[in-house]
């Protein structure tokens, strides 16, 4: 198969679909890859090592688009990306749809196939290539709540670990999943209060014994919410319900009633966010006030560790794109039910039941597609 690599467009957005180590894979599998050129080159993978790994690097964007069979990115495509897919191409990368009609409709009409990683499931449950990104923002959102708090920042002027003698800051995180937990793991790294807040007993119980006492494990009520985020310096917003629009857990009375100079960070703001006061920011505007409390909602946080996220990437889509350069589309899904569950839009039409259901289009099952 010919799979293409464009350079990522989004703002800040340094990670790239593959790494070289990737590139050698597919090409040992008898494929063909072409990267756009300086793609890595911001995060040290430069045009010489995608070409020692096997790949021909191609100047322009729309080339790339123009022959590849499958495209492999990172980020949900941009307008002027979508424009270029073609029927019959296959699309593989985040798209986080149900919060985009835009986009929707964009790839609907493109008529192109388009594999979501955030909704690949595994057969021992959970997302896998949704989880690595999780991993690196779960992480990343501490040390931009504990930055952000900062005076200069904007931030209530308070350290994250107090010190001996002063008690430490207070942590709230919304959803004890990936990104909660390794949320948690930091905060307390760095000696915080850490409180999580989740609606399964079950992944309570879990976080409790992993944690071995240190976090607060409390059942996610309106009541919980109303009253941990009056105490807390940083909120974590860390839930997901799959394919769909995230539920807006925390109000903008509940925000008017949190310290001024408190910071909120809104990890699932890529599903449209859990605070009602959530909009999309950038790495390069991350932050803005409502009420006093510092709102960072960046949508693509972990390109700014871009390094880092592209080998964790990397690492947890290969095996699925080599299903689908060896097999093709049709095939593959048909042998993998969790790789179906990716499929979101195909043939001009909608495929996932969640993004269906929040944008008002008519639902096909994938599996009488194939
Ligand atoms: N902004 C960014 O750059 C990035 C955003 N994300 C996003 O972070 C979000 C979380 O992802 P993961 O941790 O991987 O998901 P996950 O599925 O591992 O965890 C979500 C947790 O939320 C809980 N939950 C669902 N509804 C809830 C409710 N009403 N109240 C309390 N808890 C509830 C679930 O029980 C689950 O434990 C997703 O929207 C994901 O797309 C992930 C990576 C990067
Ligand atoms: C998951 C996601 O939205 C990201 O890595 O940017
Ligand atoms: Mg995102």
């Amino acid at each position: 198969m010919l799979i293409g690599v464009p350079k990522e467009i989004k703002n800040h957005e340094y990670r790239i679909g593959l790494t070289p180590a990737g590139v050698r894979e597919l090409v040992a599998a008898g494929h063909q890859v072409i990267v756009q050129a300086d793609g890595g080159t911001a995060i040290g993978f430069t045009d010489e090592l995608y070409q020692a790994a096997g790949a021909t690097i191609i100047a322009s964007a729309d080339e790339i688009f123009a022959t590849a069979e499958m495209i492999i990115k990172v980020k949900e495509p941009q307008p002027e990306e979508c424009k270029k897919l073609r029927p019959g191409q296959l699309l593989f990368t985040y798209l986080h749809l149900a919060p985009d009609p835009t986009q929707t409709q964009l790839l609907v009409d493109s008529g192109a196939s388009c594999i979501a990683y955030e909704t690949v499931t595994a057969p021992g449950g959970g997302l896998p290539l949704l989880a690595p990104m999780s991993e690196v923002a779960g992480r990343m959102s501490i040390q931009a709540g504990a930055h952000h708090l900062e005076k200069a920042q904007g931030g209530l002027g308070v350290l994250l670990g107090g010190v001996p003698g002063v008690a430490p800051a207070d942590v709230l995180i919304v959803g004890g999943g990936v990104v909660g937990t390794q949320a948690a793991r930091m905060a307390v790294g760095m000696g915080a209060n850490v409180t999580i807040l989740d609606r399964s007993l079950p992944r309570l119980r879990q976080l409790d014994t992993e944690f071995n006492g240190r976090v607060n494990c409390v059942y996610s009520t309106v009541d919980a919410l109303e009253t941990l985020t009056a105490q807390a310096d940083l909120v974590v917003g860390a839930v997901l319900i799959p394919g769909a629009a995230a539920p807006k857990l925390i109000t903008r009375e509940m925000v008017a009633n949190m310290k001024p100079g408190a910071v909120m960070v809104d990890v699932a703001i890529d599903q449209g966010g859990c605070f009602e006061t959530s909009k999309p920011t950038s790495h390069q505007e991350p932050t803005y006030v409502v009420d006093g409390v510092v709102h960072y909602c960046v949508t693509n946080m972990p390109g700014g560790v871009a390094r880092t996220s592209t080998m964790a990437l990397t690492n947890a889509t290969l095996p699925f794109a080599l299903q689908l350069a060896n097999k093709g589309l049709g095939a593959a899904v048909a042998a993998d039910p969790h790789l179906m569950a990716g499929l979101n839009v195909h043939d001009g039409k909608v495929t996932y039941q969640a993004v269906a259901d929040s944008l008002g289009y008519d639902y096909v099952d994938p599996s009488t597609l194939f």
